[in-house]
């Protein structure tokens, strides 16, 4: 053997190849083994490493890859960038000549790009941010100038800052710019920047309008061209926090918005809407130069103060109901819906609430909530709640039965009754209570008509809160779609909320949902303003108000607050109706004429409903000259109307109302109505309820009774009948001094000696008379489907 060149002989090279071979062999699976180990917890490693970054490049190429931003949610805050086409990798090839130039040679694309959150960026609602209100305005004949130089100035010392530079707030002083002066690009393409500091802005515009060439026009032709760039995003203007448009116009040359008051604003507004991806903060406002202007710019401004205080400290918006900040009103009205009447509706609350537990008591828990419920009843610091009141049986027994019964919550959250109720827009309040807002309160803020309680007693739909103190009710009514999960009962068996508690939940409620109509299109600024003021509380939802054991204590805190009551109840509890103390309008619903009628449509668990129905119409007559009573009557084709004229006027015989309110039964949907049976075809036509209450009235008439027909609301299928006590010198008085009802209030104490006639407000108008259709002449009538509709 001779040694190789490494001085390693050829056998002994042998030897070690096959001790390796054979080392192989020998140990071959653990070292694959290990191997594949070893690489699979590389592999692991690096596409951990990927994940990490991988995530955010996607998310930046995607947001680099979106041309539209108006899906980008109201509580993210877009962020503005100039897309640098030269940077790309296309950029380059075009470079090197290949056939992809043209991209080079494309224009510059300006959008917007949502600025994702991220630890320690300035986001809007921290320190560092600062917010400047830029207000913007046009002027032909220098009084818009005047006049938003002053405004200017009041909106700086409202923020907490001052005109001149130096402020307290986080809002730099407003800045005023005419845009006769101002280059558009620098505001209307994208909002300026500060070299500076970090600043997010929120802008104004005061617009008149005018029917000739002039300023608005250019601008308003470069807000439509930016929208339309194909090159700019359809909303560059995303970014900035909201906006709002006030216009003044001149309602002695045009009268109306389809004659042309405030067109431009209009216009401003519905363009402004695109351009910002629909950050409407206010409702627009419009203003007549000659007479309201200012009023209405002064009402304009605390609105907004109040959306920038909220701005300053949320950095956002706030929620807002569907259609919030679109550019146009929808074209759709809404769904009929309950207004707190009766109405057939074809989703059974069962459907709705499907898959909650039910309402039973579940743990310790509960319990231990619902005693701390009872103790924070601070109203009166009585030791009743949270037993059990009865109202069917009286004396001791009531209080031996009551002792045993154990006490729940009405409506517990866990409850499908809870589901159902929230599902359909109601909010609710403590265990037992509820509030929504009624279409006809939308309707109103929009100027799309309010409810037939305008046209019969002046109240105002927009300033009208619509809640009951007691979801809960004693008949099982055919045309109510809740029953199967609404709690009813003879008896009150739950906890007792105190009434501060609920009134200060329904007002809370209230003013919240209103202040989630702000971005809608349409919505009128004044009506908004007023609408934060309740005049009125219908007190009719669902359930039976005088149900709950404090009701009278609920209405002093209305009344109180000036705010009327309308509180309708079923006929079922003479006793709580006996004691109810002075409302504005006392109501009982008169289902049916006679005792198997009622059983049929009322369905009352009371086994003496029909004497308690009798004797409620006792209460009610004896109530007469205290209360301003009414009948209301809804009319159910197949139930209640035919051939009963003869036995209502029995019953008004009986109950001597003030007032009879006859309505057609609501219809909503395709119903069935569930377990009862309701279609399309149980909902009378307008003219069918004519005809009866014209018979009611022949009816009255052939007895004696001095009752005739004083007004109609034709679009809400509603006619009113009245005594004659209510007609002076030959005009029908259905309208209501509410003032007055609250002087008499404050004077003579809730169970003072004073007459309805004592708030007997003006002469009915004449719009509303019968034979006048009724419709708010101050309003525009729409069809369902939100067209216009001439007045006949
Ligand atoms: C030439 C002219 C045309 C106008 N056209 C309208 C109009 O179409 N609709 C409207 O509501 N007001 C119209 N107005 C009323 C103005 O909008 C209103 O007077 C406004 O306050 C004027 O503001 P200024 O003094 O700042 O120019 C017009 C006024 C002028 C002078
Ligand atoms: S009275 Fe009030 S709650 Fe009832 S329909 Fe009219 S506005 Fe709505």
């Amino acid at each position: 053997m001779f040694p190789d060149s490494r001085g390693v002989s050829p056998s002994v090279f042998a030897e070690i190849i096959q001790d390796g071979l054979q080392l192989w062999h020998e140990h071959r699976i653990p070292i694959i083994m290990s191997t594949l180990f070893v690489l699979g917890l590389l592999r692991i490693y690096l596409h951990s490493t990927d994940d990490r970054t991988g995530p955010q490049l996607k998310s930046k190429l995607d947001a680099k890859v979106t041309s539209k931003i108006a899906s980008v949610g109201r509580d993210e805050k877009p962020k503005f960038v100039i897309a640098k086409e030269e940077d790309s990798e296309d950029s380059k090839s075009t470079e090197t000549g290949n056939n992809r130039k043209s991209a080079k040679q494309g224009p510059r694309r300006i959008r917007g790009d949502i600025n994702r959150k991220t630890r320690g960026s300035t986001e809007p609602g921290t320190e560092e941010h600062k917010i400047q209100v830029l207000v913007f305005y046009s002027s032909l004949t220098a009084s818009t100038e005047k006049i938003t130089r002053t405004f200017t100035q009041e909106l700086a010392a409202s923020l907490g800052c001052s005109a001149e530079g130096e402020h307290l707030s986080r809002f730099l002083p407003p800045r005023i710019l005419d845009l006769a002066e101002i280059d558009f690009d620098e505001y209307f393409i994208t909002p300026p920047k500060s070299e500076t500091e970090s600043v997010d802005h929120f802008y104004l515009l005061v617009i008149p309008s005018y029917n000739i060439d002039s300023i608005n026009d250019t601008f308003l032709e470069h807000l439509q061209e930016t929208h339309h760039d194909f090159r700019i995003d359809t909303s560059p203007l995303a970014s900035i926090l909201g906006y709002s448009v006030f216009g003044f116009g001149d309602r002695e040359g045009w009268p109306t918005e389809e004659e042309g008051f405030c067109f431009q604003a209009k216009d401003v507004d519905k363009w402004m809407a695109k351009l910002s991806g629909r950050k409407r903060a206010y409702p627009l406002g419009m203003g007549d130069w000659k007479r309201d202007g200012k009023e209405r710019l002064l009402e304009w401004r605390s609105g907004l103060v109040d959306v920038l205080k909220q701005l300053e400290q949320t950095g956002f918006l706030g929620e807002g109901v569907p259609g919030s900040g679109d550019p146009l009103e929808s074209d759709d009205e809404e769904e009929a819906e309950d207004d707190g009447e009766v109405m057939i509706d074809d989703v059974p609350a069962s459907k709705a609430a499907k898959g909650r537990s039910s309402g039973s008591l579940e743990d310790v828990e509960d319990i231990g909530r619902i005693m701390e419920l009872s103790r924070t009843d601070d109203s009166a610091k009585k030791p009743a709640p949270p037993l059990a009141i009865d109202f069917t049986i009286e004396g001791k027994q009531a209080v031996k039965k009551a002792a045993t019964v154990t006490v729940k919550e009405m409506v517990p959250k866990s409850s499908p009754t809870y589901a159902a109720l929230t599902k359909q827009g109601y909010s609710i309040v403590g265990s037992h209570s509820g509030v929504k807002i009624c279409r006809w309160t939308k309707s109103a803020l929009r100027g799309r008509g309010s409810c037939y309680k305008f046209s019969f007693y002046g109240i105002n739909s927009h300033q009208c809160m619509e809640s009951t103190p007691s979801l809960s009710c004693s008949n099982k009514c055919v045309f109510c779609w809740r029953h199967g999960t609404n709690p009813v009962g003879t008896t009150w068996r739950w906890v007792v909320d105190p009434p501060k508690l609920i009134f200060d939940g329904v007002k809370e409620n209230h003013y919240k949902k209103i202040k989630m109509m702000r971005g809608v299109p349409g919505v009128r600024a004044e009506r908004f303003a007023e609408a934060m003021r309740i005049r009125h509380c219908a007190l009719s939802l669902v359930g039976e108000p005088i149900f709950y054991p404090h009701i009278n204590e609920f209405l002093g805190m209305l009344h109180g607050e000036r705010i009327s009551s309308f509180l309708v109840c079923n006929a079922q509890h003479p006793d709580q109706l006996a004691a109810l103390q002075h409302v504005t309008q006392l109501y009982v619903s008169i289902d049916a004429s006679n005792r198997e009628s009622l059983r049929r449509i009322d369905r009352p668990l009371h086994r003496d409903f029909w004497e308690r129905f009798q004797r409620c119409l006792d209460i009610l007559r004896e109530r007469r000259f205290r209360q301003r009573t009414v009948f209301r009557l809804t009319l159910v084709k197949g139930f209640n109307i035919e051939d009963e004229a003869e036995g209502y006027a029995d019953l008004v015989e009986k109950g001597l109302p003030c007032f009879v309110e006859v309505k057609g039964v609501t219809y909503c949907g395709t119903s069935t109505s569930s377990s009862a049976g309701l279609t399309m075809a149980n909902v009378p036509f307008y003219q069918e309820v004519c005809d009866f209450v014209v018979a009611l009235e022949r009816a009255l008439r052939k007895r004696g009774l001095e009752y005739g027909i004083a007004a109609e609301h034709a679009h809400s299928c509603c006619i009113l009948l009245a005594s004659e006590r209510f007609k002076v010198d030959g005009k029908w008085h259905t309208l209501i001094d509410y003032d007055r009802f609250f002087e008499l209030l404050e004077e003579k104490g809730p169970d003072g000696d004073f007459s309805p006639e004592d708030y007997m407000g003006p002469p009915t108008p004449e719009w509303a008379t019968w034979g006048n259709g009724g419709f708010d002449p101050r309003d525009q009538r729409v069809d369902k489907k939100g067209r216009p509709i001439e007045a006949a």
